[in-house]
Formats: structure tokens, C-alpha cells, sequence
């Protein structure tokens, strides 16, 4: 590839262990990328001034975002809300706790995964959601891996704003963390009214959880068993509504081993668009990313990003 590569380093992810992960294999990946220019972001602000550094050569380039699903998130909304996206090429090394990105894992350096393979890049589908922020004003942001609203949303909002316990947890155990942040937001969570339109249908329901996936992997080791592949243009949507805790708990331990049987209190479908209004602000999440709307609509982009191989 003679496109430049440039890796975007989030020393901070995997609770600050990012960066002796990436001084860990470094040198290895730059003995495959030997033209790769670092660059290291100590915050959110400075990784958007580095993109639009990027951008504003009007040169194809080839961005690897060396850190978590935040990370990777934020590099490819970047790409994509730049004008002309299919010039930029995503890759990825996960620095971060989960990498749900990267599942299933194909390719490692000292045990991470990574997409660095710059001789080949498949184009991949990406969720685009447009909602009403708290301000009333009209926003637009994708997701790579997936989206949610109810027990997800609000646990990955717990996650990332953590509490005492929370946040001596995460430095020690990240699957413990989660199992923490799941049951722990379980027995906080109360049910909300939602209307939503999928597939031509119109329902109002008390929404215990929806996962709009892109990716089937969630948090840690939940998963789905649904067939839903990088660029067929399809979203998995699965619902639960009118659960008790006992039951969220259920399907919370069935989805480690990525069960997920459809019943009365479960839908599981695909679909192109889903339309989601509540009377009240509902938390959402992007790829583990979370904010609030009442007015959230959810559609697949077909083959929208270049993504590096394995
Ligand atoms: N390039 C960056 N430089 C600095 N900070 C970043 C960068 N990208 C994202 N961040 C911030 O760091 C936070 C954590 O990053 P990220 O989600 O990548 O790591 P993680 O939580 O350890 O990984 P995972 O999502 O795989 O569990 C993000 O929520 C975001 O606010």
C-alpha cells in the first residue's frame, strides 16, 4: 500500500494499561508497517485535531487506531463524516479491555488482535443513527459493532462513569467489571415505554433491552448466535421487553454462551431501519459509547468503510 499509514495510539484505554500494551508490541508492528507514522492522543480533542491534520492534505491515507471500541469508534466516525470516505482506509490493533471490534479474532502480535494486513481492505457495513440530542438539535453519528437502548445502554453508561467499587474492579479484573456493571445496573434498571417501527410494523412496548448489531459480540464474553455478516446490509435487531430482573439475569447467562431463544418477552429479526421514540430521554450506545434522546433512528449504510485485513 503506498498510501500513508498513520497508527492513532490511545495511551489511556484498558484502564491506562494502552500504553505498555503498545510499547509491549510496537516494535513488531512497525516491522510490518514500516512506513507508519505514530502519533499518540492523550485525549478526545487532540485525536480529532491529528484526523483533520490527516484530512486536510486531501491525500488517501490508511488510519490504524492502536486502542479499545471507543477508539475505533471515534477514528472511523471521523472517516465517515469526512466528504469523501471510500479515500480512507480503517485498521485496528486492540489495546483496549473488550476489542469487539476485532471478534472474532483472527490475526495477533504477543496475543492482540489486529487488522493490519495493508495488502487488502473489504468494504464493511456500518449503522447510521440520527437522532435529537438534549438541545433539541438534529445529530448524526455510525456505529461499527453495535447499538443499544435499556439494560446495555444504561450498563455501558455505568461502565464508563464508575464508582468507587467499579473503578478498583476494572483495574483488576475487566470481566469482573463487567459482571459487576451487568448485574449491578440489572437491579437499578426499570423498564421503559418505547414506541418502536421496524420491518412496517408500529409497537409501543416497555423495553427491558434492544441490541441493534452490526457485530454479534457485546461486552466481554455476551454474544449472539445470529448470521449477520460484515456487508450484507442487514442489522441484527433483538428485543426484550416486560422482563423482571430474574428474567434479564436468565438472559444475560445465556447470552455468554450466545443463546438467545425467541419467546413471547423476545424478538430476534434482522432489519434495514428501526425507528425508536420515548417520551422521556433514553440513555443510547454506539460501539460502548452512550447519550441521551428521545427520537433515535437507526439504518444500515451498505458497504460504507474500507476496513484493512487480518
Ligand atoms: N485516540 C484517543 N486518544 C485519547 N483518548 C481517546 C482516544 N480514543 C478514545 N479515547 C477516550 O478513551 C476512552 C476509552 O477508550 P477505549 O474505549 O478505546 O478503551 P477501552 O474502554 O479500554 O476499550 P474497550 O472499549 O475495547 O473495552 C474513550 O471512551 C474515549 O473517551
Amino acid at each position: 500500500m503506498k498510501t500513508p499509514i498513520f497508527i492513532v495510539i490511545n495511551p489511556h484505554c484498558h484502564q491506562g494499561e494502552g500504553w505498555k500494551r503498545w510499547k509491549h508490541i510496537r516494535s513488531q508492528v512497525l516491522d510490518r508497517l514500516p512506513s507508519a507514522k505514530e502519533i499518540v492522543t492523550e485525549n478526545t480533542e487532540e485525536l480529532s485535531q491529528q484526523l483533520d491534520g490527516i484530512f486536510s492534505t486531501n491525500e488517501a491515507s490508511c488510519i490504524v487506531s492502536a486502542g479499545g471500541d471507543g477508539s475505533v469508534h471515534l477514528v472511523a466516525n471521523a472517516i465517515l463524516q469526512h466528504e469523501q470516505p471510500s479515500r480512507h482506509v480503517l485498521g485496528a490493533i486492540g489495546l483496549g479491555s473488550s476489542n469487539d471490534f476485532l471478534k472474532p479474532f483472527q490475526s495477533f502480535i504477543q496475543k492482540l488482535p489486529v487488522r493490519i494486513n495493508t495488502s487488502s481492505h473489504v468494504l464493511r457495513d456500518v449503522g447510521e443513527v440520527r437522532y435529537i440530542d438534549k438541545n433539541g438539535v438534529k445529530q448524526k453519528k455510525y456505529f461499527i459493532i453495535n447499538a443499544s437502548i435499556g439494560v446495555t445502554a444504561e450498563g455501558n453508561w455505568n461502565f464508563n462513569n464508575p464508582g468507587k467499587t467499579l473503578k478498583w474492579l476494572k483495574k483488576i479484573n475487566t470481566g469482573a467489571a463487567i459482571t459487576y456493571t451487568a448485574l449491578s445496573t440489572i437491579f437499578s434498571y426499570r423498564n421503559k415505554p418505547v414506541t418502536i417501527r421496524f420491518n412496517g410494523e408500529e409497537t409501543t412496548m416497555a423495553v427491558s433491552n434492544i441490541n441493534i448489531l452490526k457485530i454479534p459480540f457485546v461486552s466481554g464474553s455476551l454474544h449472539y448466535r445470529q448470521n449477520i455478516l460484515p456487508d450484507d446490509g442487514l442489522l441484527g435487531l433483538n428485543i426484550c421487553r416486560d422482563m423482571k430482573r430474574m428474567e434479564l439475569i436468565q438472559t444475560l447467562m445465556q447470552l455468554e454462551k450466545g443463546k438467545f431463544a425467541v419467546n413471547e418477552k423476545r424478538i430476534s429479526t434482522f432489519t434495514q431501519k428501526i425507528q425508536m421514540l420515548s417520551p422521556i430521554p433514553v440513555i443510547f450506545e454506539c460501539d460502548g459509547e452512550t447519550t441521551e434522546s428521545t427520537d433515535i433512528e437507526v439504518s444500515v449504510k451498505q458497504q460504507a468503510i474500507n476496513v484493512l485485513d487480518a
